[in-house]
């Protein structure tokens, strides 16, 4: 027999013990064999004025509230205590709207919340009819023209769903709302895009342990329209789906690797990140998502992923770091008259693009890199690059970018292997040597190449144009909005670290939750700043937080060498943040890159100064203005990330002079 659950009855399903849990499964699976089983006690709630309701008895305690109309399926609505069941029930109501002809869950408005005190209304000047044909509940029609106070505005929109919320919140915001399209019948609604964000048709009751042992387990079965567009459609070139921070763009990932893994079968897929920490946590989500990991699928960082195929189809590789060729570079420097970070930069500028004969460096064009140089000083700046390249290769070591590079040649000559699609998450932070590789390892076919990224949240590499490498993403380019995990007064708070557009893009985030206001402190040492980071953390713990769910950032781990010894004399447990799939216990302790895709119920930035964000040492190497706006741009952005992992708290704390990237007002 066919059932639906609704996103809250998901939600309260998990805010209950995994004792209660497995009962409430049992019901749902003895349900869906035998709905008259005595055992269920199914029986329609006739007292309530809202008709359709009925529940089902999981034992002494716990109800499922159900929905049934005539025609549809049963649809598993709520489940909760006794009492919170039926009380549920009373205060919501399920009605086809009229004019789009979905069914639609809501809480029911009280009409004695709507004062009719009216100074300005604040969607008031709209009609009934554009109301109605956006989807709005007629019972909510009334009281929504008359309010006028924002707070009480978005308290009435919160028991609606969430479709229609995002349109009144753009109506609010006085942007152009296009009434969402009609359901042509009754059968179809159930598949119908506005409806799957909302309703999800079971098929097995595994799906549903399954999403039950993922936190915040609502992204594996309920997506957004437009999330659901980017993992489903078929692209007929490289594409991308781009969004603030909490928007989902990993969910996206997740899933349309899921789906091009079933869509391809037999094929190669890879999903992969430049963080080698995200690239973890997205193999454990995934595995959850599916079950179990199909053998088709190779989830890892970039950099792994190329280290490895370079030992495995070419040999052995000793890496060379800066280090290594730092001390040439600056010799040279003093007989060119150049300064010794101009060297390093424009030397590290020539390899991640690949530029190691002189005719491609010759006439690559240097665009923005801030410091012009004559065809002589070219000339004779490569001149050193060649120096540098052959006295590593006599050492039989190479740069990373020169491994990125060598084997991007020998996958253009077609000698290594290709992968069907390759999927990109945080895809901001690879820079022009990654995104060659990852072009050069694919095969060229419908969907190869599908990009997961925030401007915002690049944190290791410069802007790049992306046409430049051939990846044109015009008219395949999917924007995302609705922020699923912090708050709005967080989400606010974090959008103001940024300048409202960045590399062209307006910057637009909608979140539904509502929560405290972030609290930014000034402290006279650090001493002080870790005392009152301590208050904090033991205040969220009485209240019940759980350690695991709150994130300590820092900007560099030797703070984190301080905090961790505090946090152990004060007996509280604490973790670092590492690349390990499963964690110890502990408040977790890391640097903001670390934290890379992550997020905490409550999140504290412990040392938000001057000095820190942006990090001096950063800035030092910086030898140009426009390197330097470069630097300042990514420590921007870093304190972005840092805020944009929490989900209801977020705590900054300084001492000495506070970041000049804090919000202020
Ligand atoms: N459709 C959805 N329904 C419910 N929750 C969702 C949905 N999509 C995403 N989420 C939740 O929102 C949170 C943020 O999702 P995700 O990490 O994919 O965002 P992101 O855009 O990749 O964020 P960031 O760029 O900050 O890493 C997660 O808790 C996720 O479970």
């Amino acid at each position: 027999m066919q059932q639906a659950i609704t996103n809250d009855f998901l939600k309260a399903l998990a805010s209950l013990t995994s004792t209660e849990q497995e009962l409430i499964l049992d019901a749902v699976n003895l349900f869906a064999q035998n709905p008259q089983h005595p055992g269920l006690k199914l029986h329609r709630l006739d007292k309530l004025k809202n008709k359709g309701f009925w529940s089902i008895y999981v034992n002494k305690d716990i109800r499922i509230i159900l929905y049934k109309d005539s025609s549809g399926p049963w649809i598993l609505a709520y489940v909760d205590h006794h009492d919170d069941a039926y009380r549920w029930a009373e205060t919501h109501r399920a009605e086809v709207h009229p004019r789009n002809g979905v069914l639609q869950i809501f809480r029911t408005v009280e009409v004695t919340q709507v004062e009719p005190r009216i100074v300005q209304p604040l969607i008031g000047h709209h009609s009934e009819e554009y109301l109605l044909d956006l989807g709005v509940p007629p019972s909510y029609i009334k009281p929504l023209l008359l309010v006028e106070d924002e707070e009480r505005f978005l308290e009435l929109i919160s028991g609606l769903p969430q479709d229609v919320q995002e349109r009144l919140l753009d109506l609010a915001a006085r942007k152009p709302v296009i009434p969402p399209p009609k359901v042509a019948t009754t059968e179809e609604w159930l598949r119908h895009p506005l409806a799957r964000q909302h309703f999800y048709l079971l098929e097995s009751l595994d799906e549903l342990r399954r999403a039950l042992n993922y936190p915040w387990e609502q992204w594996m079965l309920f997506l957004h329209p437009a999330q659901r567009e980017a993992v489903e459609r078929v692209f007929q070139g490289p594409a991308r789906v781009v969004g603030p921070a909490g928007t989902g763009k990993t969910v996206v990932a997740l899933h349309r690797t899921a789906q091009l893994a079933r869509r391809y079968p037999g094929t190669s897929i890879l999903l992969t990140s430049f963080n080698r920490y995200l690239a973890s946590r997205l193999k454990a989500a995934l595995r959850l998502l599916l079950g179990e990991l199909p053998p088709n699928l190779t989830i890892e960082n970039i950099h792994g992923l190329a280290r490895r195929w370079y030992e495995e189809h070419i040999g052995p590789i000793q890496l060379a770091t800066e280090k290594d060729y730092a001390s040439h570079l600056q010799d040279a420097a003093r007989q060119l008259s150049h300064e010794p970070s101009f060297l390093l930069s424009e030397f590290s500028f020539a390899d991640e693009w690949g530029l190691y004969a002189w005719e491609a460096y010759r006439d690559f064009p240097r665009t923005g890199r801030g410091i012009p140089l004559t065809a002589r000083e070219r000339m004779k700046l490569f001149g050193v690059f060649q120096e540098v390249w052959a006295a590593l290769e006599a050492k039989g070591s190479l740069t990373f970018n020169g491994l990125l590079h060598r084997l991007r040649d020998k996958a253009e000559r077609g000698t290594l292997p290709r992968f069907r699609a390759v999927v990109v998450d945080e895809a901001q932070d690879l820079g022009p040597a990654e995104l060659m590789l990852v072009r050069a390892i694919v095969e060229e076919a419908p969907d190869n190449l599908f990009f997961a990224l925030d401007p915002g949240q690049r944190i290791y590499k410069g802007p790049l144009s992306w046409q430049a490498l051939g990846l044109e993403v015009r008219g395949r380019s999917i924007r995302l909005r609705v922020n699923y995990r912090t708050t709005r007064e967080i989400a606010t708070i974090a959008e103001k670290v940024l300048p409202p557009s960045l590399e062209g893009e307006v910057r637009e985030v909608l979140s539904l939750l509502r929560g405290p206001e972030p609290e930014i402190r000034q402290f006279p040492t650090q001493k002080a700043c870790e005392e009152g980071l301590l208050t904090w953390v033991r205040w969220l713990l009485e209240r019940g937080t759980q350690p695991e769910e709150i994130g300590v950032l820092v900007r560099i781990w030797h703070l984190a060498d301080a905090l961790e010894n505090a946090f152990r004399k004060a007996h509280i447990p604490v973790t670092r943040l590492s690349d390990k799939e499963v964690l110890e216990g502990g408040v977790r302790l890391g640097t903001v890159h670390s934290a890379k895709g992550l997020e905490f119920r409550a999140v504290a930035v412990f040392g938000a100064n001057k000095g820190f964000f942006p990090l001096e040492a950063q800035l030092r190497k910086a030898p140009s203005e426009k390197d330097r706006e470069e630097v300042l741009e990514k420590e921007e952005n870093l304190l972005y990330v840092a805020f944009s992992r929490a989900r209801e708290h977020l705590w900054v704390g300084y001492w000495d002079e506070p970041s000049p990237f804090l919000p202020t007002g």
